[in-house]
């Protein structure tokens, strides 16, 4: 459950996270990680600009790091992971709980820059803060509860199993969490005593080295956690190298076929976190209001760029004319502007290209016949600063049909497409009729319904009356094209460990031979 028990606290570093404003930020440090320290990478050629999107500003350059840089990266990881996979899974806990205890003193830093280079809102940056130290914590349980189990054998001979960690473990992350996508995966992958070598998306290079100075003050072994910069062909680098022993990745499902590829190869084990185009299905039984408040949850988070946003939203045709009045008046009054005040609810989306991305869907839905019920424009802020941001105005679709490209495909914007339905059966059918499979939501009142329609969904991660929560305690992550493993809840140690079987003969060897 979100909680605002994360606003109210006090942090000692309040003050420089109080000197952000938007429009002022400059990045002028090393944004590599490795040994324990920012430096700049050894070797690459590429260089790639940040930006904070509000603005347009470029905030950030970096130079991508080449394949000197990444096998330097990787073999300080190993260094570290000598050291790191010796201690018990309590003292592995105890780094994490301090490195937990950091983030949440830094939190209004962390959340700023978050806010700053990815646009989301100051007030959503927060609650990504929020639980990424409530993953490090959790994390910390996890670690030290690490154990194997005994198994009694005939004539007193007996085994036992040992969970142990991979090795060097690479996470490479998408754009959207940026923070949290990198404690999701690497809390787990420490705690379960390994070494990590994480690679952020090039548009948000920043947030993840106050993690990697965090986990150094926490006082994991210098080069346990490191950072690489760059795109495409510094994560291939990452996924080829034969030292690495996992890699788990967060991004778009064309990415996550490349990287299955590349691991196929090693027979390394990956994690994928892939996109989603998830159903929302509303019955007329429904608490209206709720069901209202849970499609505005399941669609305009982080301008829509959420994977497992319910974006495909089933309406009863009963309520169909009530629920859609009542989404779009509320789409309508959603605040948008300069993301670092605290009443904005809507920041800019990530990039220029990525914006017109998402215009171009709602040009060719509109083609082929949907009806704009409100939003879908450009923006431009009061703010004469925000002029050149990315920022667009909500929308909602009505008059959707399944087989437009508006349904079918994954927009990542602030874009909800309504279609009604009939009966259980055939919503049913029509939700789990796309390549994808992260998420679903049903609303009633109905609760063998409820259970009944979620146990035919095709999805890793299902809500009855609500969308969207994601409590670290609960294993998130997908079906069909939207991949497989898990993040978070305690079978993510499987994820991040190998069993090793070890047999005990108590008596004598007896030979065939
Ligand atoms: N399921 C989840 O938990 C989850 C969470 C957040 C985002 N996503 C998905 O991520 C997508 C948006 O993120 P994106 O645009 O950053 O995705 P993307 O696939 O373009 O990039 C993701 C990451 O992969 C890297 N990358 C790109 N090509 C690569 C290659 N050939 N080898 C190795 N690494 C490579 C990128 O530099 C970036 O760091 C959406 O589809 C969204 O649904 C999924
Ligand atoms: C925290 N949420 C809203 C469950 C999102 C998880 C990450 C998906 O992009």
């Amino acid at each position: 459950m979100l909680s605002n028990a994360f606003l109210r606290r006090t942090p000692a570093r309040i003050a420089a996270a109080m000197s952000f404003s938007t429009g002022t930020f400059s990045n002028s440090q090393p944004l590599n990680f490795r040994g324990g320290a920012r430096l700049q990478p050894v070797d690459g050629t590429q260089k790639e600009e940040a930006f904070e999107p509000a603005t347009g500003r470029v905030i950030a350059t970096f130079t991508c790091s080449g394949a000197k840089e990444v096998d330097l990266a990787i073999q300080n990881a190993k260094q570290a992971f000598k050291i790191w996979s010796q201690k018990s899974g309590s003292e592995r806990g105890r780094v994490l709980l301090e490195a937990a205890r950091i983030i949440r003193e830094r939190e209004n830093e962390i959340a700023a820059l978050e806010t700053i280079n990815n646009g989301k809102s100051i007030f959503e940056a927060k609650i990504d803060v929020y639980t990424s130290w409530q993953c490090l914590e959790y994390s910390a349980g996890l670690a030290g509860n690490l154990s194997g189990q005994h198994v009694q054998l005939p004539g007193g001979s007996f085994a036992y199993t040992r969970r142990e960690p991979l090795g060097v473990c690479v996470g490479i992350g998408a754009w959207n969490y940026p923070f949290q996508i990198a404690c999701w995966k690497s809390g787990p992958a420490l705690a379960c005593g390994n070494a990590m070598v994480f690679k952020p998306s090039p548009f948000t290079p920043l947030s993840v080295l106050l993690l990697a100075e965090i986990f150094a003050e926490a006082g994991v072994p210098p080069g346990l956690f490191n950072v690489v910069q760059g795109g495409a062909s510094t994560g291939e680098l990452l996924c080829k190298h034969p030292d690495v022993a996992k890699v788990s990745f967060t991004g778009s499902v064309p990415t996550g076929s490349k990287i299955m590829e590349m691991a196929a190869h090693g027979i390394k084990p990956i994690t994928l976190e892939l996109g989603g185009k998830s159903p929302l299905i509303i019955f007329s039984d429904c608490v209206l209001e709720n069901a209202v408040k849970g499609a505005m949850m399941g669609n305009f988070l982080t301008q829509g760029e959420v994977c497992c946003n319910g974006t495909r939203v089933f309406v009863q045709r009963e309520i169909l004319d009530k629920f859609t009045e009542e989404v779009v008046k509320r789409t309508k009054k959603i605040k948008i502007g300069d993301p670092l005040l605290e009443d904005t609810r809507m920041g800019p989306l990530i990039n220029g290209p990525h914006l017109q991305k998402v215009l171009g869907f709602i040009k060719k839905a509109k083609e082929e016949g949907v009806k704009v019920l409100c939003g879908g424009e450009l923006y431009t802020p009061d703010d004469p600063k925000l002029k050149d941001g990315y920022f667009m105005t909500p929308c909602v679709l009505g008059n959707c049909r399944d087989d437009m490209t508006c349904v079918k495909e994954e927009i990542f914007g602030p874009v909800m497409s309504i279609l009604p339905f009939d009966t259980e059966e055939e919503v049913l059918e029509r939700a789990n009729n796309t390549i994808y499979g992260l998420a679903g939501g049903v609303f009633t009142r109905d609760i063998q319904r409820a259970h009944r329609v979620v146990a035919g969904l095709q999805a890793g991660v299902c809500f009855i009356n609500n969308y969207n929560m994601g409590p670290v305690e609960l294993p998130f992550g997908g079906y069909k094209k939207s991949g497989f493993g898990r993040e978070n809840g305690q079978v993510v140690v499987e994820y991040y460990s190998q069993l090793k079987t070890v047999c005990v003969e108590m008596g004598d060897v007896e030979s065939v031979f």
